[in-house]
């Protein structure tokens, strides 16, 4: 649409351009018709008659100069003005209300209808009106008597200009309307054809075409109303997309737009006519299906969009492979209205998350108890971190060689006002899935480092182990928060060691190598917790700087009766030797396990065997003790 013709003012210059036409034709036509009228007078000898419409036009040429400045109330004024009294004259001087001037009247209200202002016409009309009554009264009361003469071929040409005159005006004013009528109707067009454009953005996804939130409310609704009155039941699928936001961010959104797109059309392909595909935003979709109380159909048709999901999808010259959690609910039996439903078939698709992604898995009452307390939990995690709940306990690593302790891992707890102290495995994956983590993270970082320093200041040296969560890993700002908690405290980086998971490192990505990169050169230890139990990324050993591998407890709390345990834990220490990286044990609880490691040259270990993690204050008290031996 072309905004610079449909502004107001634009709209106000093409009505006065229009007006000022129609002054100029009604102005010519006025002074031809007056012109005739003239020669024609002075061909019958009526000289004063001509002499007076001689001088009506004379003051008419007025008018056109002061339209042409653009006075066009003005301009009509004078024009209309000027024609009335003229006419009046002519009907006064002559025969009065028989006389053929009288027709000219109306002409001019149509014209003054037409270009003069609301005010002249009142006026006009008015006027009209009162010298109409006038002539009446002063004929009737006898004070002055018009002459009506028979009509003869004078005033037939005189009729007819006036006709011809009125035709004009009536033609010009239908020929306005039809203008204004046809710009009318192509406005309607114009606003049926937004209407309906709008009507489709309220309801679909623009990039996809697929119905929208509100439009899957709709249908939802529509179906529950069938549903009620046939006794069936109907299934709401939630779909995830797992991983799209790394897709996005590394190849950019036209890449994360393509995917989209051919996944709309694919999930189209998998369902029925009758059922809709919705996109709700993000990488979120949604598919509401009858499947007519056939449990085995729905189960079907979730695999059939998961497999439509993982097929490759080819963008540019390369296929990308994604996948996608799916939760399930049924209505009625999981919920009668969109909202409820909607939300128990996002908890079952957090489940099928939590399940190991792509993979579906349908809504049971039980979830939202869970639901209810993993809400209670991150809302109590919230209130502890403001209220200082949180407390770090020190478990010491020992050098197998030399006995020694050579630094401490800290390992949080949490002093709950009401439930006493509670071990991080019941709080830690709350922490992590509420992004909670971040916080609580920040903050045992930086009191592991202020506790190592004063470690420090009483005569231990020592390097402080800190857990670091995924989700903080890969926040952006994890350097700036240990260079920060470091400068803080006086710290130096080669005294903290941040413990990664393996998982952290599944992801092979050019952000989390300049990530580790730059702690590294920074002098920052890095040390893979659990090492063994999950599948990792080896290459990765070799490519970075990681300092230490800790091998998993469950392979070192068997070594002595597994030898399949023993074996794994031989070649990780083998490995790591060979790759120039050191390795402690962790969960060491006997001595028998401890000089069985220290043969197979394991360079550290930790566990109950020495201390069970402390609080600082316990801690320090260890190994001073340690120190007087
Ligand atoms: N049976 C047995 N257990 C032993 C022995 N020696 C140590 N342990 C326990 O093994 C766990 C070792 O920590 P982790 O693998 O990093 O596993 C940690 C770590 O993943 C997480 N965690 C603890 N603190 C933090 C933290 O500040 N941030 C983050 N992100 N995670 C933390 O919670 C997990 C559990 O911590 P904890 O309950 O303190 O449990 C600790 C410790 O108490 C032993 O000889 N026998």
């Amino acid at each position: 649409m072309n905004n610079s013709t449909d502004s107001p003012s634009n709209e106000i210059l093409s009505e006065l351009k229009f007006k000022i036409e129609r002054i100029f034709q009604v102005f010519w036509a006025v002074e031809i018709t007056l012109g005739v009228i003239a020669v024609q007078r002075i061909a019958i000898g009526a000289w004063e008659q001509a002499i007076a419409l001689f001088v009506a036009m004379l003051l008419l040429t007025s008018c056109y100069f002061v339209a042409k400045k653009g006075h066009l109330k003005f301009a009509s004024t004078i024009l209309l003005s000027t024609v009335t009294v003229l006419l009046t004259f002519f009907m006064w001087s002559f025969q009065g209300l028989r006389d053929e001037i009288m027709l000219a009247y109306p002409s001019v209200l149509i014209l003054a209808a037409m270009i003069g202002s609301g005010r002249l016409f009142v006026g006009l009309f008015t006027f009209i009106i009162i010298v109409v009554f006038a002539n009446g009264y002063v004929n009737e009361t006898g004070i002055y008597v018009n002459q009506v003469n028979v009509a003869d071929k004078n005033a037939a040409l005189l009729v007819s200009l006036i006709i011809a005159l009125i035709s004009f005006s009536v033609w010009s004013l239908s020929a306005d309307f039809r203008k204004v009528l046809r710009q009318l109707s192509r406005e309607y067009l114009r606003v049926k054809e937004s209407k309906a454009e709008i009507e489709k953005l309220m309801h679909h996804d623009a990039l996809t075409g697929l119905p929208n939130r509100i439009l899957a409310k709709t249908r939802f609704e529509q179906s529950m109303t069938y549903l009620d009155r046939n006794k069936q039941s109907m299934c709401v699928m939630f779909i995830d997309l797992d991983g799209f936001k790394s897709v996005n961010d590394a190849m950019g959104h036209q890449v994360g737009d393509t995917l989209l797109i051919e996944l709309a059309n694919r999930l189209q392909d998998v369902v029925r006519n009758s059922d809709t595909v919705c996109r709700l935003g993000g990488d979120e979709f949604l598919i509401i299906a009858d499947f007519n109380n056939n449990e085995q159909y729905m189960s079907e048709l979730a695999e059939r969009v998961r497999q439509a999901v993982i097929k490759p999808i080819r963008v540019g010259d390369r296929d990308l492979v994604t996948s996608c959690s799916i939760g399930i609910a049924i209505a009625p039996q999981d919920g009668y209205d969109f909202n409820t439903i909607m939300k128990h078939a996002d908890t079952a698709m957090y489940h099928a998350k939590d399940m190991g992604k792509n993979c579906f898995h349908f809504f049971d009452r039980h979830m939202n108890s869970n639901v209810q307390e993993h809400m209670q939990i991150v809302s109590d995690l919230r209130k502890a971190l403001k209220n200082d709940e949180f407390v770090l306990y020190y478990q010491p690593q020992i050098d197998l060689t030399t006995s020694t302790v050579i630094g401490a891992e800290a390992l949080i707890r949490w002093i709950h006002p009401e439930k006493g102290l509670i071990p991080p495995n019941l709080f830690i994956p709350h922490a992590e899935s509420s992004g909670l983590i971040i916080d609580i993270g920040r903050w045992a970082l930086d009191r592991a480092v202020c506790d190592c320093k004063n470690w420090q200041l009483q005569g231990f040296d020592l390097t402080v182990a800190v857990n670091i969560s995924p989700k903080q890993f890969r926040r952006s700002d994890i350097q700036s928060v240990v260079q920060k908690a470091l400068e803080i405290h006086g710290l130096e980086a080669n005294q903290l060691e941040l413990e990664i998971t393996e998982s952290l490192l599944v992801d092979d990505t050019q952000e989390l190598n300049n990530t580790l990169k730059y702690l590294t050169n920074m002098g920052v230890k890095i040390s893979i917790d659990d090492f063994g139990t999950g599948y990792s990324n080896l290459g990765y050993l070799k490519k970075l700087e990681v300092g230490t591998l800790k091998i998993d407890q469950s392979f070192i709390q068997k070594i002595q009766q597994d030898p399949q345990d023993q074996a794994i834990v031989t070649a990780i220490i083998q490995m790591a030797s060979s790759l120039n990286l050191k390795t402690i044990a962790e969960g060491v609880e006997h001595e028998t396990t401890k000089n069985l490691l220290a043969g197979l040259q394991c360079d550290q270990g930790q566990g109950y065997l020495w201390a069970k993690p402390l609080p600082n204050d316990e801690f320090l008290t260890f190994i001073r003790k340690r120190a007087e031996m």
